[in-house]
């Protein structure tokens, strides 16, 4: 069976970032640092896909900051994101959900002005059943004059973000990328090794009939959020007066990638086990990138209470409730939490 050639007018990663730099919206330095990032999300990707033959499936008998168990993968993720990335020459410093505090970048290397945050490997319990995992990248500028920078400089909100993405290592490999100027999808070549531009300007549609929630915490849940999902439920002869549909692939990226992709909505919300850490999913490298991403297709994300951008991070694996997709849903799950609040003594 022959390979199906990808078409030579196809615009690749490379090409795309140079058209940004001529058209102004990028700078050099940050063209090289998303090239970088890209490089290694395709090693990342070639590990991932061996899957059992690379003997790099199971636990690796550690545990990160977050008490997390860590999987083999998300240690060798880590490792080619830090790899890569530390002498590239356009950074400041590097954090990620699998270090305690941000790493440094080694005196010899060369540096910029430039901090990269990221999840190595999103959706990780979801490796060993060879379900949809990926990486997802925050990129924020050094504050001036830092050349080295400490956790606190990494402490901005997310309309500090220059530019966002994630990788999700699926049945293709994608990478969707915003810059500030939309949101767009590159897929994969895996015979030529480079990304191709698939989607232009991905676009959420602002109304949906989908739903992504880990129901199995539904008992643990506060009021609005126990009154918004029964709504739902409820379908045609509810409020909401339209039947939802459910699905919940428990890999952020992967879930994220189906609600750019087609609509939706994503809440992981407060709930009774993750209230004292204000959440499940981390702030500064999982829900501002995807906030960023969804917001430059057109759709929305908030904490509920809180336009996610606008959070003032107070530390770097801080934790927040995340509700984000289609607009004018995101809205509605909003207006619970504000109703319920003003109904408070
Ligand atoms: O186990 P649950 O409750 O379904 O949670 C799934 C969520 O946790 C995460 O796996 C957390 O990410 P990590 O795998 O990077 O820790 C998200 O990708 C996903 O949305
Ligand atoms: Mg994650
Ligand atoms: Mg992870």
């Amino acid at each position: 069976m022959s390979a199906v050639p990808t078409p030579s007018s196809a615009i690749s990663l490379t090409r795309y970032l140079i058209e940004e730099q001529r058209a102004g919206r990028i700078n050099a330095d940050l063209r090289l640092l998303i090239e970088v990032v890209a490089r290694a999300c395709k090693s990342i990707s070639i590990a991932v896909g061996k899957g059992a033959l690379g003997g790099v499936l199971g636990d690796a008998g550690t545990g990160n900051i977050q008490g997390e168990a860590q999987k083999k993968l998300d240690v060798l993720s880590n490792e080619i994101l830090l790899e890569a990335n530390a002498w590239g020459g356009h950074l400041a410093g590097l954090a990620s959900e699998e270090m305690d505090t941000s790493h440094p970048i080694p005196d010899v290397y060369p540096r910029g002005n430039y901090l990269l945050l990221f999840d190595p490997l999103d959706g990780s319990s979801n490796i060993d059943v060879n379900i949809s995992v990926g990486t997802i990248f925050s990129v924020l500028r050094a504050p001036d004059g830092v050349t080295q920078a400490e956790d606190k400089d990494f402490l901005q909100p997310g309309t500090a973000q220059v530019c966002a993405g994630y990788t999700t290592y699926g049945p293709s490999t994608m990478l969707v990328l915003t810059i500030g100027h939309g949101t767009h999808a590159f897929t994969l070549d895996r015979e030529v090794g480079s990304f191709v531009l698939t989607t232009r300007d991905m676009q959420i549609p602002a109304d949906t009939q989908e739903f992504a929630v880990n129901m199995s915490n539904q008992r643990h849940w506060q009021p609005p959020m126990q009154r918004y999902v029964g709504d739902l439920l409820s379908g045609k002869q509810g409020p909401r007066g339209k039947d939802f549909n459910m699905r919940w692939v428990a890999s952020m990226v992967a879930d994220v990638h189906r609600i750019l992709t087609r609509g939706g909505i994503f809440s992981y919300p407060l709930d009774a086990k993750c209230a004292d850490k204000g959440g499940k999913l981390r702030l500064m490298y999982e829900a501002n990138p995807m906030a960023m991403l969804v917001e430059q297709a057109g759709g929305a994300a908030s904490t509920g209470r809180q336009r996610m951008l606008e959070v003032q991070p107070t530390g770097l694996h801080q934790r927040v409730p995340v509700f984000l997709g289609s607009k004018r849903e995101v809205e509605t799950a909003v207006r619970y939490h504000h109703e319920f609040d003003a109904e408070q003594p």
